[in-house]
């Protein structure tokens, strides 16, 4: 059995931290990441735009505080467990030895996204211990909630004078591991849409022909909207076991929620249906919006969208220098073969660029098994090892840039 290392017994300490939905521990999250700032020698704020939810920011100050800062954004809760479907327990971090001779680590967060937070606070514990001098301050963002929209985390906290006073002029962010060698950045996402359709109509007893029924309003709304669905997966169809890659380039739909009848012999006043859909850059959000308000109207249902989102702006990397040559300098160091995708899932990121900073989501790690929000989410060990010098001159470059 080979040694645990010190990065990783400080991870493994990070996942055993039950920062779980519906109730976070911030509290212990937090003494945990104060005590790393101690460690290492960090600065530290907190800030409660909510109280109880707390984004900490660790800073390491560079030469010319003036100049922009670079920000490496990650999130600290994770979303809950079926726990009888786990081989092992989602909040001990078992370091698991596997035939192949490779470790890895199961935990709730392991994948999404304690290991790049672990990552971030290894590499700049690197360039503290080695006293290396760098230009721009370097701050890393510990932001809570990203797993419920952000209502009470980033979305809030990078609309406050803190944030601005970050003076942030690039942003890493989350990404996903690759399941080969190559390794995805995302400067664009989907923007996450929930909504919800309810209809009424008349009610009565079970054995009667009851006409104008919630069921025949909403019936038609789903089944449009499934067909959507179909359509739209069929566009990336043709790209395989690669379709994966290409799910940002059309708009997602799942129906998520369908609520009605009390009992069996009682014809429902109501229904909903909530779906989920994930909403591509490549698309008018706006006429979206507007297609699924006539919809309802058409079916005689009421229609709430829930998260408003009002824009969805893209990082332009060609506008962001000096920043992008550093970037791409550290993909090349490290043999990296990077694509740039467009991110199917909704980071902490969209509220970053809404406040006028490029960002950039990445993750280092390749060979993996995507098992974000999955049961038995784990990483392999040398990957999260070989993670720490890439965010060190990560951090290094865009800081000297
Ligand atoms: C729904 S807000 C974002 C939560 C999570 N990152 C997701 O994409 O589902
Ligand atoms: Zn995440
Ligand atoms: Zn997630």
């Amino acid at each position: 059995m080979a040694e645990e290392t010190a990065p990783v017994s400080r991870f493994r300490e990070y996942l055993q931290i039950k920062t779980v939905h519906p109730e976070p521990d911030y509290d212990s999250c937090t003494k945990f990441l104060l005590k790393q700032a101690e460690e290492i020698g960090l600065e530290h704020q907190i800030h409660e735009c909510v109280k109880g939810k707390p984004v900490v920011i660790l800073t390491s100050k560079g030469t010319d505080s003036s100049e922009k800062s670079v920000l490496f954004n990650s999130h600290t809760d994770v979303v809950p467990v079926f726990e009888e479907k786990w081989n092992y327990p989602p909040f001990e971090a078992q370091r698991v030895k596997m035939e192949d001779g490779e470790y890895r680590i199961y935990a709730r967060g392991s994948q999404d996204m304690k290991v790049t937070g672990s990552m971030y606070l290894e590499a700049i514990r690197e360039i503290k211990k080695s006293n290396i001098q760098h230009k721009r301050d370097i701050h890393l963002i510990f932001g809570p909630d990203e797993e419920i929209y952000s209502t009470d985390g980033l979305d809030v906290f990078t609309k406050t004078p803190e944030f601005a006073k970050l003076n942030g002029g690039f942003d890493i962010d989350e990404g996903a591991p690759s399941f080969n060698d190559e390794t995805w950045y995302f400067t664009s996402e989907r923007i996450t849409c929930p909504v919800t359709f309810t209809a009424t109509g008349k009610t009565g007893h079970g054995s009667q022909f009851i006409e104008d029924t919630a069921a025949e309003k909403i019936l038609p709304i789903v089944n449009e909207l499934l067909q959507l669905r179909q359509t739209n997966l069929d566009k990336i169809k043709h790209h395989g076991p690669l379709m994966i890659l290409h799910q940002g380039e059309v708009t997602s739909a799942n129906l998520t929620m369908l609520s009605g009848g009390k009992q069996p012999n009682v014809v429902p006043a109501t229904y909903e249906a909530t779906f989920d859909f994930r909403v591509t850059p490549n698309i008018d959000y706006g006429e979206f919006i507007q297609y699924l308000k006539d919809l309802a109207a058409r079916n005689g249902c009421t229609v709430v969208i829930k998260k408003p989102a009002g824009s969805n702006p893209v990082t332009n990397l060609s506008e962001a220098e000096p920043f992008t040559t550093s970037f791409h300098k550290v993909l090349k160091k490290h043999n990296k073969k990077a694509h740039e995708i467009i991110m199917p899932a909704a980071t902490d990121a969209r509220f970053i660029r809404r406040a006028g900073i490029p960002a950039v989501g990445i993750n280092p790690l390749n060979f993996h098994k995507l098992l974000a929000h999955d049961h038995n989410e784990y990483i392999v060990e040398s990957e999260f090892l070989k993670g720490i010098p890439f965010y060190q001159d990560m951090m290094i470059e865009l800081a000297n840039a």
